[in-house]
């Protein structure tokens, strides 16, 4: 076991009945790190947290925490406390009483008690609601109760199950804030279940990406967002625009071929692991330029140029959202402003912030718009050098 190790997830397999959900998953967590799961739905992160707190059985694999094995245990001797998208307050109890609940399993001096809520409601921002009930509290702060019933009993481990989905776009921003601060203060090991990217991005150590129950990328939120692994993570991580290139990859460059819709270009390879022939490229919306006029002739750029047509242009806030149409694909590109519908337009994504990866068969680019010329998966290229 890797020194810095807390958290060890081995091997594990889980599921309901026949469907199996976790294919023996290995993942390593560090002590006081904050790692976010994030996947679709039904992806199986709550599968994968509910196993690691005890909720869930495995069918293979372990679960060790500081070097002990915990797959066995009960939830209530893993060390671990989980708050839940529910919130699953006890709306009979009063603020206090709820976030007490834990101390008073174990059996602690109801002084003892009282001090370490007190403790917690100030910490939480919750001094002076001890004796409301859950139902007349607001949705951040019933999520602060379940994190205070979560904390009070000193957990080494936080599992957090979508904690803040079911709460307003602006005070999950505001309790957002709170976790990741909080949690950092008590140096507690934090997992954190999420399908919101930004919510992952903006309070994880390290975001683990997962597709159909495996892993399919980890790394620091920079990492997954710079240099996704795949075309999955890739989408995942907002390049939602895909285009099928041809090209040739030497030890430096890939030299992506003239298309019906793009010019000849010359990418630095910078680090990317490709071969000849067909690639699936993706970029988000942000990372594209959007120009009118011809592109400019000569020796072949560093970036991809594209030719296309405005087909729709929105306002979402901050920059305008153009839907552009080049040959049967269909992209999403932002500029500082509008451009006219109806509109020629030159698109041009820098090597750096276009994502390629080969594409083998044609059942792995399902999603993959070829800028071909609608003959079966013959792709237009003026040059074929
Ligand atoms: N109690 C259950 N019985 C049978 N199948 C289940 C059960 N709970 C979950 N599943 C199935 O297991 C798979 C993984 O579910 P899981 O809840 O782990 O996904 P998730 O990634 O957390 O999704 P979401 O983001 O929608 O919560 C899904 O296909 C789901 O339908």
């Amino acid at each position: 076991m890797d020194n810095g190790t807390f958290l060890r997830i081995a091997g594990l397999s889980a599921g309901y009945g026949a469907t199996r959900v976790l294919e023996r998953l290995d993942l390593d967590i560090r002590k006081g790190e904050f790692v976010a799961l994030l996947g679709s739905s039904g992806c199986g992160k709550t599968t994968l947290l509910r196993a690691v707190a005890g909720f869930a059985k495995p069918s293979a694999g372990s679960i060790i925490v500081a070097g002990r094995d915990v797959t066995r245990l009960p939830p209530d001797r893993r060390g671990m406390a989980m708050v839940f998208q529910s919130y699953a307050l006890w709306s009979h109890m009063t603020v206090g009483q709820n976030i007490g609940y834990g101390l008073k399993l174990k059996g602690l001096p109801r002084t003892e008690i009282a001090q370490r809520v007190g403790e917690l409601e100030e910490m939480l921002g919750l001094t002076g609601l001890g004796s409301r009930k859950p139902a007349a509290l607001s949705g951040g702060q019933r999520q602060r109760v379940a994190l205070g019933r979560a904390l009070a009993i000193n957990p080494q481990i936080l599992l957090l199950d979508e904690p803040l989905s079911n709460l307003d776009a602006r005070i999950r921003l505001k309790v957002r804030h709170d976790i990741s601060a909080l949690q950092k203060r008590l140096g507690i090991t934090a997992v954190h279940v999420t399908h919101d990217r930004e919510e992952a991005m903006v309070m994880a150590d390290r975001i683990v990406i997962m597709d159909a129950g495996r892993i399919a990328q980890q790394g620091t939120p920079e990492e997954v967002y710079n240099r996704p692994a795949s075309p999955f993570v890739a989408a995942f991580m907002g390049a939602e625009n895909v285009l099928e290139l041809s090209g040739n990859v030497d030890a430096s460059a890939v030299a992506i071929k003239a298309g019906a819709n793009n010019h000849r270009c010359l990418l630095p390879l910078g680090g990317r692991t490709l071969e000849s022939g067909m690639f699936e490229a993706r970029f988000r919306a942000e990372a594209a330029e959007l120009m009118t006029g011809d592109a400019p002739a000569g020796a072949p750029g560093q970036a991809l140029e594209l030719s296309g047509r405005v087909e729709a242009a929105s306002y979402p806030g901050g920059i305008w959202r153009h839907s552009i149409r080049i040959g049967e694909a269909q992209i999403l590109v932002d500029a500082p402003r509008p451009f006219e519908h109806g509109s020629a337009v030159r698109i041009r994504i820098p090597a750096e912030k276009l994502f390629l990866f080969n594409t083998r068969s044609a059942h792995e680019r399902p999603h993959a718009h070829s800028l071909h010329d609608g003959r079966k998966g013959r792709v237009l290229e003026a040059s074929e050098t």
